[in-house]
């Protein structure tokens, strides 16, 4: 089994790693093709993929093909990619809002999974939707799903409105948190904390949070509860972003990304 991954960037290269280095795919087995010189050779330079500069060489020979370029890019791919493929192979997208049949139409095949990949994935710790075309069977999904799974773990959904539903949730939401740490750390800076004792306020702050969450059955609601006395210093803050109607405006922005990987579906 041969994998190849178009495009090297955050996406495609975490990707790469994850799969060269789990012990179901290996480095051997894995491609990689990018259009860009500079990546190209800082590719080779890591002596750990097998880089290909052309379509022709890397294309028709592998099985399982991952799609990691950006959305607008996908147009001008597809028509490269056309003439080289085949009925065989299976097709594996983690582009945000572009849709099984636009790849199955654009590319002339059928069997495509598309995939809500998330930016954690670079350290093992990315969660990625998915789902797949009829014509993609259940030991290739599940394969896939394994060659997924070395980036972290899965989720399989049952329509691709999920998949632009977890766009907004985990695939765009790394984003989310970071705007939440940087606002902590503007915080922290103007109170007159150096920076580096701001990061290590609020980074072992988010990590505690975290691990607590993950290590109960207790909803982060009732955790807040634990936090804050009646009268106290949380209640002054969460009351501070109850005001302000903060819960209201992440709902938001996650439903502000959710319509625009539906809107994305919708411009091809
Ligand atoms: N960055 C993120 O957190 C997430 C990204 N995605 C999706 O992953 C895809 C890739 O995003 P990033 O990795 O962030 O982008 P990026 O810009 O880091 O990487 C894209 C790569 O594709 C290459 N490329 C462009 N046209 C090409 C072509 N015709 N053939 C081969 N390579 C080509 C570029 O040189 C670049 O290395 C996007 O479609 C995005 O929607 C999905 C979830 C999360
Ligand atoms: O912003 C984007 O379009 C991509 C999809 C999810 C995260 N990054």
């Amino acid at each position: 089994m041969k994998v190849l991954v178009i495009g090297a960037g955050n996406m495609g290269l975490t990707y790469s790693e994850g799969m060269a280095d789990s012990v179901l795919l290996g480095k051997q087995k894995l491609r990689i093709f990018d259009t860009d010189p500079k990546k190209i050779e800082s590719l080779r330079a890591t002596q750990k993929f097998d880089v290909y500069t052309s379509l022709d060489d890397a294309l028709p020979k592998s099985d399982i093909v991952f799609l990691a370029v950006k959305p607008y890019h996908s147009e001008d791919l597809f028509k490269d990619m056309k003439p080289l493929i085949n009925d065989e192979q299976i097709f594996v997208s983690l582009m945000a809002g572009v849709n099984i049949e636009t790849i199955q139409k654009e590319l002339g095949i059928q069997k495509v999974i598309r995939t809500m990949p998330n930016l954690p994935a670079k350290v093992g710790k990315g969660v990625t939707s998915y789902t797949e075309a009829n014509a993609v069977s259940r030991v290739e999904l599940l394969m896939i799903r394994q060659l997924l799974d070395t980036t972290g773990t899965s989720i399989h959904v049952t329509s691709e409105k999920f998949i632009d539903a977890s766009t907004g949730i985990s695939g765009s939401g790394p984003a989310y948190v970071f705007y939440f740490m940087q606002s902590m750390l503007e915080a922290a800076q103007k109170m007159g904390f150096s920076d580096y004792d701001s990061k290590i306020l609020v980074s072992n702050t988010f990590e505690g949070a975290i691990e607590l969450f993950n290590q109960s059955n207790i909803s982060p609601e009732r955790w807040i509860d634990k936090v804050a006395s009646k009268g106290g210093t949380t209640q002054a803050a969460i009351d501070s972003m109850e005001d302000n109607n903060v819960k209201q405006l992440i709902q938001d922005a996650a439903y502000a990304a959710f319509d625009r990987a539906v809107e994305l579906g919708k411009d091809k």
